[in-house]
């Protein structure tokens, strides 16, 4: 099979603290991360040239940034491959949004590679390359719900109810550094467990700092209030609520102002990603 279509699925962080920070600088976080069955979608096909390119792709993403070539790249070289691949990228998740679309796409194009390729990496190591990526990378290389913690890649796989989202986007594209080096985020939470999570411990340290930046994120925010708890996702800028049922999410929709985009997900334990690979047959060299 030389061409495949794979899913890149969206991720909540259902709470974000950030409990210290290394030499780095690099921020030590805990957070509960679920996949939805919302995404991206990412066509590869082989090349016998060793050529990477970009065929379709995020408008505003310059080729050579774009994660799905980076981490095309990147497994090209450190697998010492001579095949190269086409990529086209199908964007539905918002951009800068804190639902990890990025990151989803390079675990996606790392995976499928690692297949169509026959590279014959091991999770283990793409994690590690993921890592290389973006610190969210790696729970999408390894697609299971997770407790994590560290920059984000010590993940303690977990099982939730799924559970029906809304998803609100306000139009706004927030750059995940500049809220990393906000002086007003709060970098010295105590450590919690899952169980004091469920107990109703738990909130995002970058939801202040983002409402005071992006008044329409604040707006939003105080809009979805009105029918559910609304929560923020990673550094912004969307917000989720959990609610009851599809046709709920859908009803509230209905009254969604028209600047801003929304969806109705519900969350999944497996990601649709791991999913899809095993259905594929094993590919012989
Ligand atoms: C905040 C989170 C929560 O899931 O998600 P998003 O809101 O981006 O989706 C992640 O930690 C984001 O991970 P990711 O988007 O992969 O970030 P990276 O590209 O690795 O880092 C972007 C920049 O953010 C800062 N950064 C990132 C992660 C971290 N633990 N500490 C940091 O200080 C660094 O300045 C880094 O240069
Ligand atoms: N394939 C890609 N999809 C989305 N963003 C990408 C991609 N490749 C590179 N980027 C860059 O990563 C930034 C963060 O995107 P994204 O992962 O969607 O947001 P977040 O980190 O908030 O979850 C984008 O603004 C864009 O500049």
């Amino acid at each position: 099979m030389q061409t495949l279509t794979l899913p890149a699925p969206a991720k909540l962080n259902l709470f974000l603290h950030i409990t210290g920070r290394r030499a780095d600088g690099y921020h030590l976080l805990q957070t509960l991360f679920v996949f939805l069955d919302f995404g991206d979608e990412i066509t590869l096909s082989v090349r016998d040239d060793r050529v990477i390119q970009r065929s379709v792709g995020a408008v505003g993403v310059p080729e050579a940034a774009d994660l799905t070539v980076r981490a095309a790249r990147l497994l090209q070289q450190v697998a010492g491959c001579s095949l190269g691949a086409d990529i086209q990228v199908l964007k539905r998740i918002p951009m800068g949004g804190g639902l990890g679309g990025g990151s989803s796409d390079a675990a996606t194009v790392l995976l499928g590679l690692n297949y169509l390729w026959r590279c014959g990496l091991s999770t283990d190591e793409l994690a590690v390359l993921g890592l290389r990526l973006g610190a969210d990378v790696p729970v999408f290389v390894r697609g299971h719900a997770a407790w994590a913690e560290g920059v984000g890649e010590q993940l303690t796989p977990v099982s939730l109810p799924d559970a029906w989202y809304v998803v609100i986007h306000p139009g706004v594209h927030v750059p995940t550094a500049e809220l990393f080096s906000d002086s007003g985020l709060t970098r010295d939470c105590p450590p919690i467990t899952l169980a004091t999570f469920h107990a109703g411990l738990g909130r995002n340290v970058f939801q202040p700092v983002v409402e005071k930046r992006y008044p329409e994120v604040a707006t939003a925010l105080r809009w979805l209030s009105r029918y559910s708890n609304a929560v923020l996702t990673g550094s912004g800028s969307c917000l989720f609520a959990s609610i009851e049922s599809k046709q709920d999410g859908e009803i509230i929709l209905q009254n969604l102002p028209d600047q801003w985009f929304g969806f109705v997900a519900s969350s999944v334990n497996t990601s649709p990603l791991q999913r899809k690979l095993l259905t594929l047959p094993a590919l012989h060299n």
